[in-house]
């Protein structure tokens, strides 16, 4: 750590429980993390950790670097006009919601001068950070300064892989891709699953091979220096199972309705943004 982090959770919901899983006793204390939420019952489960937590902003806001803002899309405008009175110049804010773009963010945290807060990241995590084995995309506006960068970096790094990229557009794409990924990837292990238990398996034994498997292919793919192309052509003996599972898979568009369904998610993100922004 290069400097003391201090945190703010705005929403102390699904996606702060994954960060501050891995970023506490990693980059900062619970002593460091404050979580502002509406609701009393989520608030207890954080107290329980040591964080200290409130229902409303307060002045504990303007003593914390970073601030980050993790209600849902709908709730973010309202959320970020009551923290603003809170906003010192150096506060680092990022936003991990789902399509509301950076400068309509910024804007809402204008000061009296109406100057946007350019000090703003949007960022798009995913759950895996709650085991440390996340993915997060992350864009920066022109006011976030080389540590500001570092200090996004390290807190991203620490729960897993972070990719800068360069504006809204491709944090929706991020947003596509690993933000709701992990949703695909449960979807396709629960198919498996169901899929080896109609042809005999028990669901324990069906579970334990599936979730190897997964993690074991895609070992493999981070490990190796070949293609995924190659990797799969070596699984497809010719005339084989796997060849005549791929058929199918093929025969019913299985990699259009990938890629449809990310055009799905990335379409709702600009809708979430022409909606709440
Ligand atoms: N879940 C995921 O996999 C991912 C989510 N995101 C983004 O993270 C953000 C949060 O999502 P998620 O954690 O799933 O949502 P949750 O609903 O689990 O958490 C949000 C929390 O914020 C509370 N809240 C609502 N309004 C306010 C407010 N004004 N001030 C303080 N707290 C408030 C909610 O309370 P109540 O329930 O009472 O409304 C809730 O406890 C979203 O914008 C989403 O797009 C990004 C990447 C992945
Ligand atoms: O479903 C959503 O809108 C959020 C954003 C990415 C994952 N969950």
């Amino acid at each position: 750590m290069t400097q003391e982090l201090t945190i703010a959770f705005i929403g102390g919901g699904n996606m702060a429980t994954a960060l501050a899983a891995g970023l506490i006793g990693k980059r900062c204390g619970a002593h460091d993390v404050h979580v502002i939420d509406k609701n009393p019952a989520v608030l207890d489960r954080w107290a329980q950790q040591g964080v200290s937590v409130a229902q409303a902003p307060d002045a504990t806001l303007a003593g914390r670097r970073v601030w980050i803002l993790a209600v849902k899309p709908q709730f973010l405008k309202e959320a970020v006009e009551s923290c603003r009175p809170f906003l010192v110049p150096d506060t680092l804010v990022v936003s991990v919601a789902a399509g509301i773009p950076a400068r309509a963010i910024g804007a809402w945290l204008a000061g009296p001068d109406g100057r946007p807060h350019t000090r703003l990241i949007r960022c798009m995590p995913n759950t895996p950070a709650l085991i440390g084995s996340g993915a997060s995309g992350l864009m920066a506006l022109d006011g976030v300064t080389q540590d500001d960068r570092l200090v996004a970096q390290q807190m991203l790094g620490a729960v897993g892989e972070a990719v800068w990229v360069q504006d809204d557009a491709q944090i929706d794409a991020v947003t596509a891709l690993s933000g709701s990924g992990p949703a695909y990837v449960f979807l396709f292990i629960e198919a498996l699953i169901q899929g080896a238990v109609r042809q005999g398996l028990t669901d324990d034994q069906a579970r334990t091979l599936a979730l190897a498997t997964l993690n074991g292919a895609t070992q493999l793919a981070a490990l190796s220096h070949e293609s995924l192309a190659v990797l799969r052509e070596r699984v497809t003996s010719k005339g084989g199972t796997t060849a005549a599972a791929l058929e199918v898979l093929d025969a019913r568009g299985f990699a259009a309705i990938v890629q449809q369904a990310m055009d799905a998610a990335r379409d709702r993100a600009a809708e979430l943004s022409r909606e709440f922004s």
